[in-house]
C-alpha cells in the first residue's frame, strides 16, 4: 500500500509537516504551533441517567481537546469516572451536558459507519469470538468499508496485513484468538481497532493484563503507531508509571475537583499529580518520580554507604516508608553498608542495638519487627 492511499493515515503526515514548519516558520520566525485536535469537548457532563430519569453526574465541565499523534493517558483514582469519560468520548454512551466534536462536527451527528471511520475503541472485556483466526478478527475492523455482504476488496486485505504487522503480530495471524495469551490478544484487538483507519482511537485499560516489561512495550507501540500514523490515542490505565514514562499529555481525574492536563512532568512539579492520589493512602515522592504507600513517612533512617548498593538500600527503605537521610549523623535509626560487593554487609543501628544483616531483605525483615508504624 502506497502512504497517499491511507487518506493522511500515514507518512504522507510527514512530508506535509515538515514543509508546513520550514513555510511557517520563516514567514513568522518563530515556531509554529502544530497542534491539530481531532477530537474536542465543551463543558461536557458525563454521567448516567436512571430509569426513572434521575440524573447521576459523574464528571462535569470537561473542556479537552486530543491532538493528532498524541498519547494521552487518563489516570485517577477507583470508581472516578474514567471508563464513563471514555465511553462518552467514544459515542457508546450520551453526555448528560456539553457537545463533543470529532472533526469539528458533533459526535452525535454521525452515523455509525461514518463514527467507525474516525473513531476506534478497545475496550478492556474479553471478548468471545469463539474458534476465530487472528486475520478475520482484524478484518472486522474494515466494516466501515466494506459492502453490506463485508467483502474485503484487495486495498482492505492490504490494510489488515499492515495492521497487524504495525502490532508486531505478524507469526499470529493464523492463530485461534481463544489460544492467544492476554499480551497477544491485546495486541490484536489494537490491530482490529487500527484497521478502521480511526482518527482517534481510545483504549481502556490496554494493559491491564500485561506483565511489566509488555506493558512498557504496550505503551511504546501505542507511542509509535500515533506518532507514524497521526491518530490521536487515549487511553486510561492504572500504570502511574508507565504513565509518566510514556505519556505526552495526562489527563489527570481527581475524586473531587476538576481534571488537570498537562505533561507528566508539568503535572509532577504543580503538584497536581500528588493531590489526586492524596487521600488514597499513597504519596507522590516529587524527587524520585514514584509512589509509595502512606506508611512511616515520619520515621527517619540514616544510610551511610556508597554505589549501587546504597542506590538499592535507600529504594528498598523508602518501599517500606521510611523517610531516608543520607547523611553520617545522627537520625534514632542508622543502616550502614560495609564490605566488599560479594560479601556486602548491613549494619542497622537502632538508638543502643546493634544487629547485621547479609541481604536487604533481612534488613528489612528486622525493621519491620521493630520499628512499628507510627
Ligand atoms: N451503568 C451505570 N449506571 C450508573 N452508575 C454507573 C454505571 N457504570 C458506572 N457507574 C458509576 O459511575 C462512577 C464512575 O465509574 P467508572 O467505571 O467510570 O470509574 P473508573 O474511574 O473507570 O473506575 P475504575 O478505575 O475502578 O475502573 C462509579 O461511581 C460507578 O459506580
Amino acid at each position: 500500500m502506497q502512504p497517499e492511499e491511507l487518506q493522511g493515515f500515514l507518512i504522507s503526515k510527514d512530508v506535509a509537516t515538515v514543509s508546513g514548519i520550514s513555510k511557517t516558520y520563516s514567514r513568522n520566525n518563530r515556531i509554529p504551533d502544530m497542534n491539530s485536535s481531532v477530537l474536542e469537548t465543551t463543558h461536557l457532563t458525563t454521567g448516567y441517567m436512571s430509569q426513572r430519569r434521575e440524573r447521576k453526574v459523574v464528571s462535569t465541565d470537561l473542556s479537552l481537546a486530543l491532538i493528532q499523534g498524541e498519547v494521552v493517558c487518563l489516570i485517577g483514582p477507583n470508581g472516578v469516572g474514567k471508563s464513563t469519560l471514555l465511553r462518552t468520548l467514544s459515542g457508546l454512551h450520551p453526555p448528560l451536558g456539553g457537545h463533543i466534536l470529532l472533526n469539528s462536527r458533533d459526535i452525535t451527528t454521525f452515523t455509525p459507519k461514518e463514527l467507525a471511520r474516525n473513531l476506534s475503541i478497545v475496550l478492556t472485556e474479553r471478548v468471545h469470538v469463539g474458534a476465530l483466526p487472528v486475520f478475520t478478527l482484524v478484518a472486522l475492523g474494515r466494516f466501515p468499508y466494506t459492502d453490506w455482504a463485508g467483502k474485503l476488496r484487495p486495498k482492505d486485505v492490504e490494510v489488515v496485513t499492515w495492521a497487524i504487522n504495525a502490532v508486531g503480530a505478524v507469526d499470529l495471524t493464523n492463530r485461534l484468538v481463544h489460544e492467544l495469551s492476554d499480551g497477544e490478544r491485546q495486541k490484536v484487538m489494537i490491530a482490529r481497532a487500527l484497521a478502521q483507519q480511526p482518527k482517534v482511537m481510545i483504549l481502556d485499560e490496554p494493559t491491564a493484563f500485561l506483565d511489566l516489561p509488555r506493558r512498557i512495550e504496550m505503551l511504546t507501540l501505542l507511542r509509535r503507531l500515533a506518532r507514524d500514523t497521526g491518530t490521536a490515542i487515549l487511553l486510561s490505565t492504572h500504570d502511574l508509571d508507565v504513565a509518566l514514562r510514556t505519556a505526552d499529555l495526562l489527563w489527570i481525574l481527581p475524586k473531587d475537583g476538576t481534571l488537570q492536563t498537562g505533561a507528566p512532568e508539568d503535572l509532577v512539579l504543580s503538584g497536581a499529580l500528588e493531590q489526586a492520589f492524596k487521600n488514597d493512602g499513597v504519596t507522590f515522592d516529587q524527587q524520585h518520580g514514584s509512589f509509595s504507600m502512606n506508611t512511616r513517612r515520619d520515621t527517619q533512617i540514616t544510610l551511610q554507604g556508597d554505589g549501587l548498593y546504597a542506590l538499592w538500600t535507600r529504594k528498598a527503605l523508602e518501599r517500606e516508608g521510611f523517610a531516608v537521610r543520607i547523611s553520617p549523623n545522627g537520625s534514632r535509626i542508622q543502616v550502614k553498608i560495609h564490605g566488599q560487593p560479594e560479601a556486602t554487609r548491613w549494619h542497622l543501628q537502632i538508638q543502643d542495638q546493634c544487629s547485621e544483616h547479609s541481604t536487604i531483605y533481612e534488613l528489612l525483615s528486622t525493621l519491620r519487627n521493630t520499628v512499628k508504624p507510627l
